[in-house]
């Protein structure tokens, strides 16, 4: 059901320039297959500055043969004959506008498309004011993706803060890992995003991994960083706040062993519980 894999997340630093940012994900992507990870990660907005001024300049329509982005990562992923999950990207579509992770095998065929679910709206007094649904369109559907090595659930950023989500995905016992393209800021990032990568792993029995982009404290949102991926029983491995890549071999022993002897998912009580 489940066969062993190298993880690599790719914490790169995004800037405003969209060539920039699809040279950089050339570069990392390279670098992580050459050391050997079968499945690669990009972070949230990859090929654009996070935040709703910019969405609409840098999205791309993603049935478009020539999209540059898309055109890149099918190239990567065939080059590398790697997984590629394509962090995010702003998408075009019609009229709309989505936050949407396309995902290579590495034939370079799609397979997984995922538009992020819950919309990052967030106004703190005196902390971050973001409306991502300003601009942006949710998504309506949970993503699980097929690949040799296990099923994959995928959300993008701010769908890691809803149990609900992360147990869609997960309560497929083939579902080994759930993996979150991210970009959190300092401000949420520093309070959260480490318990709550831990606090699904650890909920759901499987391995969970969020991929940020390095912090880059010239733009208007600065993000987190910390890419880290978690196991089944919590323990975690991460990265600060820098450029870099997070590799991290996952071995899904431990998985199999903690399912058959802590059995939160069986004991779960849908009788009681209300929506
Ligand atoms: N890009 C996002 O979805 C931000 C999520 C975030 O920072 C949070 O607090 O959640």
């Amino acid at each position: 059901m489940y066969k062993d894999f190298k993880l690599g997340l790719c914490q790169m630093l995004v800037t405003m320039s969209k060539e920039e940012n699809l040279a950089k994900a050339i570069e990392i992507v390279g670098k992580a297959a050459s050391s050997g990870c079968n499945i690669i990660v990009l972070p949230e907005c990859f090929n654009s500055p996070y935040g709703t001024n910019y969405f609409a300049e840098y999205a791309e329509d993603i049935s478009d043969s020539e999209s540059p982005t898309l055109k890149t990562l099918k190239s990567l992923s065939i080059q590398y004959s790697i997984y590629l999950i394509g962090g995010s990207i702003p998408e075009k579509n019609e009229n709309k506008i989505f936050n949407t992770s396309v995902i290579f095998n590495p034939n370079g065929e799609i397979i997984g498309i995922h538009r992020k679910v819950h919309l990052y709206d967030m106004d703190i007094p005196g902390g971050i004011r973001c409306f991502e649904s300003d601009v942006i369109s949710p998504g309506n559907q949970a993503t699980i993706v097929n690949t040799e090595y296990c099923k994959i659930g995928i959300g993008i950023c701010y769908d890691i803060n809803f149990p609900e989500y992360s147990w869609t995905l997960s309560k497929d016992d083939t579902v080994g890992i759930l993996i979150f393209p991210g970009c959190f800021n300092i401000d949420s990032g520093s309070k959260y995003w480490e318990l709550l990568m831990k606090v699904r792993a650890f909920d759901n029995s499987i391995f969970v991994a969020g991929c940020s982009q390095a912090r880059n404290n010239d733009a208007s949102y600065v993000s987190w960083g910390h890419s880290i991926v978690v196991d089944p029983l919590g323990q975690h491995e991460n990265i600060d706040e820098k450029e870099g890549i997070l590799i991290k071999d996952i071995r899904f022993d431990e998985l199999v062993r903690w399912r058959n002897n802590i059995l939160f998912r069986k004991h779960k009580r849908f009788d009681v519980y209300r929506q």
